[in-house]
């Protein structure tokens, strides 16, 4: 293929989506980074490890007084997230599910919070098993049809816990529709977008009305598979100041070496996220079968491009899962996502175990779902691998029933176009 075609097909790939966001990665290398604010000028942010810092008299201080409430090399992530997320304001906790914990400790006991019915499982088992203990209502309400989330909104709901795409199935959410109708029903209702899959690169929920959007930075935010971490940022003032008194107040803070790894992976997070698209894009290509193109609009009209992402559902029954997934040799079966290597996993028996199993028969976690997370390989290779595996666990023909996945919505609709 000549360099024409490399940037015809990579034009097409992003066709019909938002515009990237301007100065991403100048933002990404450079914000929060500034050699300046070092006595030693350093280019890269050292690796902050003192847990208490020299006063000059009580109370008298450099910023920092001790680091569970501020740490320099954790400022610098905060500050390049903030910017990457078009916001004033991050925290940075100690995992996705303590910036999950941190932000509904905004709550009170009565308030209730109205969730997506289809959350990744950590965020189900929270809210249902603890959230509910400490006196909060949960309900949840499929926010796919912003109907259903204005019928669930309540005089009590203070928070309304939106995710998009969905863990593992890939719904797609208006954000600015739930956002819309949550605020003109109550201004005070925070709306928190759980932006783990998209990552900064591809969706800002806080220009699409949101208040709170919130990462697992495991995932793709630090894109290396070797830090469990949480992001949240917002624009307001009250709800950074109450979040960040949250952080020091709850203490689930994440290390400065942490820190500074995922400060590090933020700096290719642009490069990684066009590869995923594009390795993704050309996985589900290959496992293309159904026609399934719902909600490929908002879709298209809420992000600047797709993740590597897909799941499908691999036709016979659960042994047939078992037989594709341990016959891959590329993608590794794991859990987790969003890293530079591919994974592939299954949501029921996995990942999305602590869902009951009566929901998940409703939410179309079955025993034949498969979930993938396209790395950063070879393109030809992932697709020999997914080939083999395939040929390996089902007859070859008619070997998916229905595969779901943004990636998926993005083909159905250029072919009929
Ligand atoms: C969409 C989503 N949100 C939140 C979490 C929780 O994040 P963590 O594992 O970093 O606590 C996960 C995965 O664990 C996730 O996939
Ligand atoms: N066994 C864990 C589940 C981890 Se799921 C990790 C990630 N969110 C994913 O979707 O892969 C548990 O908390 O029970």
């Amino acid at each position: 293929m000549d360099q024409t075609q490399k940037l015809e097909e990579q034009d097409d790939l992003y066709a019909g989506f938002i515009p990237a966001y301007k100065s991403f990665a100048t933002d990404a290398i450079h914000i929060g980074q500034e050699p300046e604010q070092w006595k030693s000028m350093a280019v890269v942010p050292p690796i902050s490890l003192s847990t208490t810092f020299k006063q000059l008299e009580p109370g008298n201080h450099a910023g920092y007084e001790y680091s569970r409430s501020g740490n320099p090399t954790r400022n610098c992530l905060e500050k390049a997230v903030a910017a990457l997320d078009g916001a004033k304001y991050c925290i940075a906790v100690a995992s996705g599910l303590a910036a999950t914990v941190t932000i509904t400790h905004l709550l009170k006991a009565g308030d209730g919070i109205v969730c997506m019915d289809d959350v990744y499982g950590g965020t189900n088992r929270y809210f249902q098993r603890i959230a509910t203990l400490n006196g909060l209502e949960v309900s949840f309400a499929d926010c796919t049809k912003p109907e259903l989330l204005k019928a669930a909104l309540k005089a009590n709901t203070k928070l309304v816990w939106i995710e998009t795409p969905t863990n593992p199935t890939m719904k797609v959410v208006d954000i600015k529709a739930c956002s819309q109708l949550a605020h003109e029903y109550n201004k005070d209702i925070i709306v928190v977008v759980d932006n783990t899959f998209m990552s900064a690169y591809f969706q800002r929920p806080l220009a699409l009305g949101a208040d709170v959007c919130m990462y697992s930075a495991t995932k793709y935010m630090n894109g290396h598979s070797d830090v469990v971490m949480g992001l949240a940022s917002m624009n307001r003032d009250d709800l950074n100041e109450r979040l960040k008194f949250l952080q020091n107040a709850l203490g689930s803070v994440p290390s400065p070496f942490d820190c500074f790894l995922c400060n590090r992976g933020l700096k290719t997070l642009h490069l990684r996220m066009e590869r995923h698209f594009k390795n993704g894009m050309a996985a589900a290509k290959f496992l293309e079968a159904n026609p399934n193109v719902e909600r490929h609009e908002v879709m298209k009209r809420q992000c600047t491009g797709c993740p590597g992402m897909i799941t499908f559902y691999i036709k016979g029954k659960l042994e047939h899962a078992k037989a594709f997934l341990s016959n891959l040799k590329i993608f590794a079966i794991a859990e987790s996502l969003g890293g530079y290597e591919s994974l592939a996993e299954h949501p029921a028996i996995m990942t999305h175990a602590s869902v009951p199993e009566k929901e998940r028969i409703v939410l179309g976690i079955s025993d034949t779902l498969i979930r993938l997370s396209v790395g950063l390989e070879d393109e030809e290779d992932i697709i020999e691998d997914l080939r083999q595996a395939l040929a390996a666990a089902v007859t070859p023909k008619d070997e998916m029933i229905g595969l779901r996945g943004v990636l998926q919505a993005e083909f159905e609709v250029r072919r009929s176009q």
